[in-house]
């Protein structure tokens, strides 16, 4: 498995649903250093596996509320990103915006909430095809990403926009 054409996308279905939430206020974004799971050390924004019974948008919920400690208000759907890892695991994620929250972000055994300025977004600390789709999502569009990785190295991707 070296690029995304040797996979069937038809079929391909990601082993675990999930959802990553970015938060966007006072032209600041809400980011997350994550203290475990996969991307542990990364920055990225609050996100999880979803659990039985529940919808993208109460996982999308949940995972905001038990990283951080805040509830996102109306997050609306932004797009999605399917990741298949070379070792056979995958991942179907939907992303979520949110303009506002109730409560104050504060750090959990899962996250460490951090505040930066949407022009100054760590890519660098963040997973490798962040800087493909976030930008994207940033200025309004929705997105469908496909994304092979081996490990942390992204080895092909490819983007749509809408
Ligand atoms: N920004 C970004 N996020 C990603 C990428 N790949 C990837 O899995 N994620 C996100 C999706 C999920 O929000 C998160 C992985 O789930 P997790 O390990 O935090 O799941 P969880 O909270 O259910 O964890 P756990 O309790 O089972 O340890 O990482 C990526 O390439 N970029």
């Amino acid at each position: 498995m070296q690029s995304l054409q040797d996979i069937d996308w038809n079929t391909w279905q990601g082993k675990d649903p999930a959802t990553l939430t970015f938060i966007i206020k006072d032209e600041q974004i809400l980011l997350i250093r994550k203290k475990r799971g996969l991307g542990a050390g990364k920055i990225n924004g609050p996100g999880g596996r979803l659990e039985p019974g529940e919808t993208m948008l109460e996982c999308a919920i949940r995972e905001v509320q038990e990283e951080l400690c805040i509830t996102p208000i109306d997050p609306i759907f932004c797009g999605e990103s399917l990741f298949q890892f070379t070792d056979g695991y995958s991942i179907h994620v939907h992303t979520y915006m949110a303009h506002d929250f109730e409560g104050t972000p504060a750090e959990t055994d899962e996250a460490i909430p951090l505040w930066f300025p949407l022009d100054g977004i760590p890519y660098e600390e963040m997973w490798a095809d962040d800087i493909v789709w976030l930008p994207e999502m940033l200025k309004g569009s929705q997105f469908k990403g496909r994304y092979l990785f081996d490990g942390d190295r992204m080895l092909d991707h490819h983007l749509d926009i809408f």
